[in-house]
Order: structure tokens, then C-alpha cells, then sequence
């Protein structure tokens, strides 16, 4: 990746930590529900305030980038990924978990150019660990590099009879797991691309392997993603569960 990026990596730093701080400020304070339109689907304040806060930042900044954020996109904008620079936003990963204090609770940053992610921040807010990777360069939490583990027994993080499972409530997280080697895989059927672009390159910069749920390449915009420490247990994953297809985040908006 060009150095022309790095400017906007450390920025993506500092605005995920200051929006951290937002986050555990209202942990104490105001984990109220705005609408609930399932019963995993949640939205506080926090939420759009942390979003809004992260594009201002950015803005001011980098004038000529687009925005892809979850609250932007449920309140109306469209989610198309162009070629131009694209900051890819999930304010709080794991909203369910922050309304309950669930320790789990992540700001996702995802930076994508010609559609292809060039760096990824997540911060978990609580355990206070920011995870980094950009194209090419490595995956990083707070400055240590990463590496997926080389366990072939899997540990998962999200739901299967087959193996031993675990979840944090985040697919940011649950990626960070794998690219820390404390998890073999995660899958999820049902996420957005503002769940796992950041994510995706943070696992896959520490080694670990990314698959659609049909074994093909993965496609962040599907909703579906397979990440693992390696082929075999991706692949593994990929016999044993059984896929289906959603809605694709950009699905032209119904009129
Ligand atoms: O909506 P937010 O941003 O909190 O994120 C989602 C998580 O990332 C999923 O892993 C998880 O399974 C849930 O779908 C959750 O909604
Ligand atoms: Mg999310």
C-alpha cells in the first residue's frame, strides 16, 4: 500500500479511541434503546453520536472521502462501495452487549480503495485493545503483531454442533479472536459489511484465511463470511454448515 494512506490510518487510530471513550462514558450512563427492530437489531443514542462523531472527524479532514455507517445506512443512505476512498463505520460492534454491559463492545473502522479494504481498526472499547492491520503490512493489537493459531482442534466463535464453540457478541471481536490465535474461526450468516471490513484484514494480515459460507471467495458486501486460522478448518466449516442467502448490503433501496 502506497505511505499516502498512513495519515488516514493514524487518524482512524485517534478517532477510535476518542469514540471509545464516548462508549465507556455511556456505559455508566445511557445504554437506553432508541428502536429495536429485532430482537438482535438494537440502537441507542450512543450509537448514532459515536457515528456521528467519527464522520465529522473524518471530514474535516479528508474532505473528498465517502462513508459507508451502519446508523448512516439505517437512516436512509445508500451502501454502494465505489472506487473512491471509503470509510466503512460500525460505531458500536455488539450494541446488544453494550446495552446488557456485556464486556464486549467495539468501534470498527474499515478503510476501503478500489474496493478493496487498505487498512482496518477495531477497538475494543472495554479491554482497552487496538487491533490494526493494513494491506500488505501485518495485523497489529496495540503495536504487538498478530499471528492466527496453529491449533488443527477448533475453537469457534459462533454457533455449530461440530465444534467447540464461543462467542463474543461482535464479529469484530470474534475476528480479532482468530487473528489473535485465540480462536480457530468465526463464521456468521446475517453480518453487514460494516461488521467485518475492518476485521476481515485484521485476520487475514495474521495469516488466518476468509471464505464465503459456500467455499468461494468472500464478498464483504453478502452478509455471510467464513474467517479461520487456516484452509482446512475453513473449508471444514464450510462442509458443515449449511448456508443460505440474505438480501446483499447493496441491494438497490425498494422504492
Ligand atoms: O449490530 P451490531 O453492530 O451490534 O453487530 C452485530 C454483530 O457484529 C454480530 O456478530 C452479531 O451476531 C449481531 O448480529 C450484532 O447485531
Ligand atoms: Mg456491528
Amino acid at each position: 500500500m502506497a505511505d499516502v494512506w498512513q495519515s488516514s490510518m493514524d487518524h482512524a487510530v485517534a478517532v477510535a479511541r476518542k469514540a471509545g471513550e464516548m462508549v465507556r462514558g455511556a456505559l455508566k450512563d445511557d445504554r437506553t434503546v432508541m428502536t429495536k427492530s429485532s430482537a438482535v437489531d438494537l440502537v441507542t443514542q450512543t450509537d448514532q453520536k459515536v457515528e456521528q462523531l467519527i464522520i465529522q472527524s473524518v471530514k474535516e479532514k479528508f474532505p473528498t472521502h465517502r462513508f459507508i455507517g451502519e446508523e448512516s445506512v439505517a437512516a436512509g443512505e445508500s451502501c454502494n462501495l465505489t472506487d473512491d476512498p471509503t470509510w466503512i463505520i460500525d460505531p458500536i460492534d455488539g450494541t446488544t452487549n453494550f446495552v446488557h454491559a456485556f464486556p464486549f463492545v467495539a468501534v470498527s473502522i474499515g478503510f476501503s480503495v478500489n474496493k478493496q479494504v487498505e487498512f482496518g481498526v477495531v477497538y475494543s472499547c472495554l479491554e482497552d485493545k487496538m487491533f490494526t492491520a493494513r494491506r500488505g503490512r501485518g495485523a497489529f493489537c496495540n503495536g504487538e503483531p498478530l499471528q492466527v493459531s496453529e491449533q488443527t482442534d477448533a475453537l469457534v466463535t459462533h454457533l455449530t454442533c461440530v465444534f467447540r464453540v464461543r462467542g463474543a457478541g461482535t464479529a469484530a471481536i470474534n475476528m480479532c479472536l482468530v487473528a489473535s490465535g485465540c480462536a480457530e474461526a468465526y463464521y456468521e450468516i446475517g453480518i453487514h459489511v460494516w461488521d467485518v471490513a475492518a476485521g476481515s484484514l485484521i485476520v487475514s494480515e495474521a495469516g488466518g484465511v476468509l471464505l464465503d459460507v459456500d467455499g468461494g471467495d468472500v464478498d464483504l458486501m453478502s452478509r455471510r463470511i467464513v474467517a479461520a486460522n487456516n484452509r482446512t478448518i475453513a473449508e471444514r466449516i464450510v462442509k458443515e454448515i449449511e448456508s443460505f442467502t440474505l438480501q446483499r448490503d447493496d441491494a438497490p433501496l425498494q422504492s
